[in-house]
Parts: C-alpha cells; sequence; structure tokens
C-alpha cells in the first residue's frame, strides 16, 4: 500500500531502522529490531540506504522482510549521489520484485570525506529532485515517493528561501509526502510547515524525532543532520554525561514532550529514528499512550 494513501485517512506513526552495522554483513539483528517495534504497532517501518554516507546494502532485504514477513507497511530509502542510472533501475526493479511501494527519495550523502571528490566528479544525479524524476520517467506512478525536508535549513543551501524554492522543486518532481530532518526544538518545524504552505507545498510534513540516548552519539548525529541543540537540552546533557541511564530518561522524556507538543498543534505524522533501540520508541509509547491515541481524533 502506498504511504500517500495512509495519510490521506489518518496521521501516521512511523520507525526509521538501519540495515545492521558490523563487518560480515550479518543482518540478524534486525529482526528482533523489527518483532519489538512492531508490538507498537506503526503504520510503517522506513530502511536507511547508506545513511551518513556508510556503504549501502541490505535495504532492499530488510524492507522486504517489514512487507512480507512482517506484513507492515516499508519504506525504502534510496539515495542518489554516488548512484549511476542504472544502479537506480536495479534497486528499483528490486524493490518492485519483492513488492515494496514506498520509496523516501534522496541525494543522499556523500562518503565521508570524499565530499569534494564527487563534487569533482561529473554524476549522473545531482539532487533528490532528478532522482524522482527518474524514478516516474522509468515507472510511472507504481512507487509513492517521498522526500527529506530541513526545519533548520539544509547545510549546503544558502538560506531558508532557498531551501524552500528546492522543496518545493522536489515535491512537483513527485514527492507525495514529506519527512523532516532531525530537530530538537518544534518551532523549527511549525515554520518550515507555514513557510511551506504559503509557497504552495501542501503535502504531509511528518516530524522525524530523534531521541537522545547517548550523549556522543548526539553530538555526531547533530553535526552529521545539521540540527541545533537548544541550551536547555545541553544543559541536561553536560550534567548527565556519564549518568547512561539518566541520559535515556532524559532522552525519552525529551522526545515525548517534543510529540505531546506537535500532536497538539496538529501534525501530519510522527516518524521516530529509533536508532535500533525498540525499548526506548517502547519506553516513550509507554509514557504517552494516551496521548499517541489522540493523533488521530479530531
Ligand atoms: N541515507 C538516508 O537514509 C537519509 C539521508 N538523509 C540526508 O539528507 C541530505 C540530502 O538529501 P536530500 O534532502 O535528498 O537532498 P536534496 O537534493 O533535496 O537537497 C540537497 C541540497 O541541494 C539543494 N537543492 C535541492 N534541489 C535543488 C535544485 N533542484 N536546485 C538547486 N538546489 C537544490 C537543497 O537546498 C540542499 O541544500 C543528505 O545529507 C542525505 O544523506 C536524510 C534522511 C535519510
Ligand atoms: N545527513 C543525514 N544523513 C542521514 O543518513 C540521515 C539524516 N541526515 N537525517 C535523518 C536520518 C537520521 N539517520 C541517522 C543518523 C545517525 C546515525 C548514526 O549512526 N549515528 C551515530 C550512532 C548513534 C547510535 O547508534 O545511537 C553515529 O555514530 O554517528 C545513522 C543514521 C539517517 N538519516
Amino acid at each position: 500500500m502506498k504511504i500517500s494513501e495512509l495519510l490521506k485517512e489518518k496521521a501516521t506513526i512511523s520507525f526509521e531502522v538501519f540495515p545492521p552495522k558490523n563487518k560480515e554483513g550479518d543482518i540478524s539483528s534486525i529482526y528482533y529490531t523489527i518483532e519489538e517495534l512492531a508490538k507498537l504497532d506503526p503504520d510503517f517501518i522506513s530502511v536507511t540506504y547508506g545513511a551518513g554516507g556508510s556503504s549501502k546494502g541490505k535495504t532492499v532485504e530488510i524492507a522486504s522482510a517489514i512487507k512480507n514477513k512482517y506484513q507492515i507497511e516499508s519504506v525504502a530509502h534510496l539515495s542518489c549521489i554516488t548512484s549511476t542510472k542504472e544502479d537506480i533501475l536495479t534497486e528499483c526493479r528490486a524493490l518492485k520484485e519483492h513488492n515494496v511501494d514506498n520509496i523516501l527519495s534522496l541525494r543522499g550523502d556523500y562518503p565521508a570525506g570524499e565530499e569534494e571528490k564527487y563534487r569533482g566528479m561529473d554524476l549522473e544525479f545531482h539532487y533528490a529532485s532528478e532522482l524522482n524524476g527518474f524514478i516516474r520517467e522509468n515507472f510511472g506512478d507504481s512507487f509513492c515517493l517521498s522526500g527529506a525536508c530541513y526545519p533548520e535549513v539544509h547545510q549546503e543551501a544558502d538560506c531558508f528561501r532557498d531551501d524552500l524554492e528546492a522543496l518545493k522543486k522536489k515535491v512537483d518532481a513527485g514527492a507525495e509526502y514529506l519527512i523532516t530532518q532531525i530537530f530538537f526544538d518544534n518551532s523549527y518545524y511549525y515554520r518550515l510547515v507555514k513557510e511551506a504552505r504559503k509557497i504552495g507545498i501542501d503535502v504531509p510534513i511528518l516530524a522525524g524525532i530523534m531521541p537522545v540516548t547517548n550523549a556522543k552519539s548526539l553530538l555526531r548525529t547533530a553535526k552529521l543532520c545539521g540540527c541545533s541543540i537548544p541550551f536547555q537540552l545541553s544543559t541536561m546533557i553536560e550534567t548527565y554525561y556519564n549518568y547512561p541511564e539518566a541520559m535515556k530518561e532524559i532522552g525519552i522524556n525529551y522526545a515525548a514532550h517534543q510529540i505531546i507538543d506537535l500532536i497538539t498543534n496538529g501534525v501530519d505524522g510522527i516518524h521516530i529514528y529509533t536508532m535500533n533501540k525498540p525499548e526506548i520508541a517502547q519506553r516513550i509509547f509507554g509514557n504517552i499512550p494516551t496521548v499517541l491515541k489522540e493523533l488521530n481524533h479530531d
């Protein structure tokens, strides 16, 4: 089923996982992650592709398992900056074969430390909007396409306006809904939604929430994602840096608070970057079960 169809009926709750990172390419741990996330009855689960410029692979296999083994709708991320048109055709055909109907279409990160190399190259794709166009040309409307958007502005954009215009092109090229980059201050999300609506971007904008669970990975991830850390949150992190259990409690409650505020203000959907830690998602849900149910009440 296309996520765009689902979004006509309801605000969605979804999770994101990444292919487990290990040298052997062993993905068996993902099955436990999915089984635990399934208990929370998500509307869909997405699977990253070369996240943060890491090596690719296993996205199709995992997206297929989510859909065919666990009967949960799945979204495969697909990034194009290091791909040829042939690579994209191969990937999309594999998704079709496995009944995966949804693609999060991305430009993607440059492989770590190789940005300059890629900028100097003659690439087959430069932007997510080109990938949308290419998929539409070759596969018509058979996939539901979505895209990423940036409440705090994409790191390579000159300003909010330019980034918003680029977002409009991405939607015009086929993105049927958007998922935001991580943010820790909801006012960035509200600004993006408000300004996007003014220029005719009228697709659903799902809020991407990452629970902080560990100070070091938060700092790395915030740098990768170009998101700021509010003073209040950074003070908590500094204070509890060496207390892992306290850091988890803070992350879970901070995310829960963000979600309550977003639902109160009529968000189109909540997408949780689970970082393959289902117990964190379960604890967030455990804290706000009634508010989460309100997501689809008028
Ligand atoms: N691998 C994964 O699973 C995920 C990756 N990401 C990351 O998101 C980042 C960028 O990906 P996308 O948002 O898909 O890139 P994008 O192609 O939409 O935008 C990249 C940059 O180019 C500009 N831009 C976009 N379209 C343009 C156009 N037609 N003309 C001129 N400028 C344009 C944007 O303002 C932005 O600065 C990457 O860092 C990516 O890896 C985000 C979510 C998941
Ligand atoms: N620029 C960018 N690239 C991405 O791949 C990406 C985004 N932004 N934003 C949305 C999500 C978030 N994604 C992420 C973010 C962080 C890690 C990651 O591995 N972070 C830590 C480890 C954190 C942990 O295991 O708890 C790290 O070591 O960098 C992976 C995917 C994938 N997506």
